[in-house]
């Protein structure tokens, strides 16, 4: 199976492989086509990128299991199961891909048993490589990451993203979800286009939490365990634990801004990745 510190050198080293190939391909003509909706992007470099990482991670791990964003967008299951499993998210970001913004991680992210072992995202624009490992801290560069511990949500920056729905019904419920927290006062809210690099911003203390409806396992797994080797707390939109499958997360520098986010916001509904069983991450 490879010990849990293998499969983490081999996730930084094919990270940073991706993140170099990513970097190439933003200088280069985009193929672009859509997912789910009009504003659900996807290239060829993240297909392209995406295979890159599962080739090189199943040639070394052949009995592991994967999840992979483009793999499922053609049809792979998305069941997270006991078995050793990796999920990643190749360009994290592929609309700032697009558009040559410079907020674009690779997502690496490895459970066993359903329990997040270990989560990788490199930024491929700073070439900055956030690293966390159960029970081991998290990291930047190797600089460990200790989050804000804001406890105040008047004191405290806000995170989120969009989502792919454009709807009027579920525009309506996310600038009201919005509007409640900036009339907290939240200090502010921003939104960067990648759900990733926004819970490291979190992990390392430059944010004080994030929420969101509409994002993926593939953009959870890695940055939820960063968080809370970071010293923070990640759950769910009501307060329960993270469903690494339910489309929804609230993370933050601590369980009171957490707890003040999880009561203003009114739910977006999203089919599951796995669409029907539940999965609580440990
Ligand atoms: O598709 P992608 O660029 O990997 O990931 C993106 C997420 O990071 C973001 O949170 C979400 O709002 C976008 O709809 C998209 O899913
Ligand atoms: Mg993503
Ligand atoms: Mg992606």
């Amino acid at each position: 199976m490879g010990s849990v510190e293998e499969c983490m050198d081999a996730a930084v080293r094919v990270a940073r492989a991706a993140g170099q190939v990513v970097l190439e391909a933003v200088k280069q003509e985009k193929h672009v086509s859509t997912k789910s909706t009009p504003t659900d992007l996807v290239t060829e470099a993240d297909r392209l990128v995406e295979e890159l990482i599962i080739s090189t991670l199943r040639e070394s791990f052949p009995s592991h299991r994967f999840i992979g964003e483009e793999s499922c967008a053609a049809g792979e299951p998305c069941v997270l199961t006991d078995s050793p499993t990796w999920i990643i998210d190749p360009i994290d970001g592929t609309c700032n891909f697009v558009h040559s913004f410079p907020m674009v991680a690779v997502s690496i992210g490895f459970a066993v048993k359903k329990e997040l072992e270990f989560g990788v995202i490199y930024h491929c624009f700073e070439e900055t490589l956030y690293t966390a490992r159960k029970g081991h801290g998290a990291f930047c560069n190797g600089l460990r990451l200790q989050v804000s511990k804001e406890k105040d949500v008047s004191k405290a920056l806000i995170l989120t993203e969009i989502g792919a729905k454009r709807d009027p019904e579920t525009l309506a419920l996310f600038l009201g979800n919005m509007e409640k927290l900036l009339r907290a006062p939240a200090h502010g809210v921003r939104i960067i286009g990648s759900s990733t690099l926004a819970l490291c911003q979190v992990a390392a203390g430059a944010a004080d939490a994030y929420y969101q409806f509409g994002l993926h396992c593939w953009d959870m797994a890695a940055a939820a365990i960063i968080i809370r080797e970071a010293g923070g707390v990640v759950m769910d939109t009501s307060g329960g634990p993270l469903d690494l499958m339910s489309r929804r997360i609230v993370a933050a520098a601590s369980q009171e801004v957490a707890g003040f986010i999880v009561q203003q916001l009114k739910p977006i509904g999203y089919e599951r990745d796995d669409c029907g069983e539940r999965h609580a991450v440990r």
